[in-house]
């Protein structure tokens, strides 16, 4: 270990960039849902949830078409709540169907698995909603990892941008934020962790090709973020 002196008991992990690729959300999750909005929408807005947040797309661009508002939306990768609950719907007829599997960097499970064993909790904090974290990591080579997960947080707690956000997750899992390390490859959602009193450390994948950040620790990967906070590794 260097530089840290306490290891941290819980591990707080972002998905895209960090855990799965770029590539893999923008190049597969990404179109599924673009290609279903219309389909999805017609046959579901009935539903409360549905109806609610094509009631919120309403109030951004009043009178616009739902669909039209998505794509532009998706177009600008924004991280708003209507967009992401109606994805992560879309996503889950997709991994039921068989036509949707995870994907995540091939030390990524064995690492968790390793953590959780040596009584780390582990929980997500993504963009993506709740339901769809759990899907993705229900639906991984390694199997079903969700039961490895102590929480799924969305930005239904906050922005990941925002100090508060990571406050309100370190009260809701009932520890001290500087029990906490945050993995992401943003260097803002750092920041923002590291400005709540997080341990935070940046994740710089060569095949997402992140940039690495001056003002954080940064590792290429989970195993390597093992060494570096005194975490076990895989066996
Ligand atoms: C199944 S998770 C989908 C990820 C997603 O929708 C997204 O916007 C990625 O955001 P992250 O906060 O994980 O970088
Ligand atoms: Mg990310």
């Amino acid at each position: 270990m260097s530089g840290e002196t306490v290891p941290p008991s819980v591990v707080l992990l972002d998905i895209e960039g960090t855990v799965s690729p770029i590539s893999f959300v923008h190049d597969v999750l990404f179109p599924y849902a673009r290609a279903r909005l219309g389909a999805f929408i017609a046959s579901h807005s009935g539903e409360p949830d549905i109806a609610a947040a094509l009631a919120e797309l309403d109030d951004m661009t009043p009178g616009a078409q739902p669909v039209q508002t998505l794509h532009a939306l998706m177009d600008r990768d924004a991280k708003v709540g209507p967009l992401k609950l109606i994805q992560g719907r879309i996503w889950a007829e997709g991994f039921a169907a068989g036509a949707l599997s995870g994907r995540f960097y091939p030390e990524v499970a064995p690492v968790l698995l390793a953590w959780h064993a040596a009584g780390l909790a582990l929980a997500v904090y993504s963009s993506g909603s709740e339901e769809a974290q759990r899907l993705l990591f229900g639906h991984t080579e390694a199997g079903d990892l969700t039961p490895l997960f102590v929480g799924f947080f969305d930005t239904r707690i906050g922005g990941k941008r925002e100090a508060a956000s990571y406050a309100a997750i370190a009260r809701a899992l009932g520890r001290q934020p500087a029990a906490i390390l945050f993995l992401s490859d943003a260097e803002a959602e750092l920041a923002a962790a590291a400005k709540a009193g997080l341990m935070v450390c940046q994740l710089v994948r060569a095949e997402d090709g992140t940039a690495p950040s001056a003002a954080h620790p940064h590792a290429p990967d989970l195993a390597s973020v093992a060494a570096r906070f005194g975490l076990p590794q895989p066996s």
